[in-house]
């Protein structure tokens, strides 16, 4: 049996993806009714409309429940993971971490806050470009999945592979989390391009400055470049940075189109994530002397800066070398 801590879309999606083979899985929603409407209707419809679950996913509200599971997919928003952690059962599951964000306030990757939270359970990060709606429904989806152990980081593949559900193993725990955490960060960007109707060239340009952002900030942090180059990270990057399915390019869009991040975030019932991570990956950056001219737009824009003012301080920076 595996568990899956959060019943959101990604969570739901994942679980239904986990009992496409007849898997059992025990899927921990925080809201009582989420979990009731799952196991009277097998279907999501706050988080994840227009998907009947397989019989074999059973939800409950109380996360003891997850006690029996071999291992758990952690499936929170970012920064409630460490708190949702340390009220989970006692044990030594491997845990799957799916989240992709950095801890405000400690400026923590999920990789570290979750030994914190956890210490007996080895850790493993899955990541990479996964719309849940897509996952599923079945269609082919690769991602990478991380971890320190190679030993325990083949049995997890093998564990969550599934026909359409292709995960492929790498060591580089730290460059798989640095992609997903960046990458929503840049998706708020491309948005505000799209919504502001300024072409298709200037989103392609700032996918690839926001790349060069995404390899600086991992370098200086000790990802392998061929981590963020790969699935987890221009993978996401190019995903998140297209579709109006994104919530954070959502997120960005309607900034760009003259509505304040405020207004935005206040009728969210689903989290951007990265709204959360830019004003933490702002700080760190600063702090390491790392040049991230498109995320502290991003902090701008959020902070209720004009989308025009600041695409203008954007482009009247000082010309300088690609490399
Ligand atoms: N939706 C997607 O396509 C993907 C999402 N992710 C990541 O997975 C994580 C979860 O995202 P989604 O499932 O899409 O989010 P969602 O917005 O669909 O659902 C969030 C879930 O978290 C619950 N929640 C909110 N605050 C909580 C708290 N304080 N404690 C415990 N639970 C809380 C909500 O009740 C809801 O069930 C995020 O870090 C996201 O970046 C990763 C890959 C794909
Ligand atoms: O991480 C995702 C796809 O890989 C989902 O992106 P959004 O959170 O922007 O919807």
């Amino acid at each position: 049996m595996i568990g899956v801590i959060g019943a959101g879309a990604w969570g739901t999606a994942l679980a239904q993806a986990m009992a496409s083979n007849g898997e059992d899985v025990v899927l921990w929603a925080r809201d009582p009714a989420v979990a009731d409407t799952i196991n009277d209707s097998a279907t999501n419809p706050a988080y994840l409309p227009g998907i009947t679950l397989s019989p074999s996913v059973r939800a409950t509200s109380r996360i003891g429940d997850l006690a029996a599971a071999e291992a758990w997919l952690v499936v929170t928003p970012a920064q409630a993971m460490g708190e949702v952690l340390r009220t989970a059962p006692a044990g030594d599951q491997p845990l799957i971490l799916c989240c992709k964000g950095i801890e405000a306030g400690t400026r923590r990757l999920m990789s570290e806050v979750a030994p914190a939270a956890r210490p007996r359970s080895p850790i493993a990060v899955l990541s990479g470009p996964t719309f849940a709606h897509e996952v599923a429904a079945g269609l082919p989806t690769a991602v990478t999945l991380a971890c320190a152990d190679p030993a325990l980081g083949e049995r997890l593949v093998q564990r969550i592979a599934r026909p359409t559900f292709r995960p492929y193993l790498s060591d580089d725990v730290v460059g798989a989390e640095i992609g997903g955490a960046v990458k929503n960060v840049l998706a708020i960007a491309c948005g505000v391009v799209a919504g502001a109707r300024l072409g298709e060239n200037g989103r392609a340009s700032l996918i690839a400055r926001g790349f060069a952002e995404m390899s600086r900030f991992g370098r200086a942090r000790g990802a392998r470049e061929s981590t963020i180059a790969g699935l987890s990270g221009l993978g996401d990057l190019v995903l998140t940075c297209s579709s109006q399915r994104s919530r954070n390019f959502a997120l960005g869009f309607g900034i760009g189109e003259g509505r304040t991040a405020a207004e935005l975030l206040g009728d969210r019932r689903t989290v951007a994530e990265g709204a959360f991570t830019a004003p933490v990956l702002r700080a760190a950056a600063d702090e390491a002397g790392i040049d991230m001219p498109v995320t502290a737009a991003v902090c701008d824009l959020l902070a209720g800066a004009q989308a025009a003012d600041v695409i203008r301080t954007l482009l009247s920076r000082p010309l300088r070398a690609e490399a």
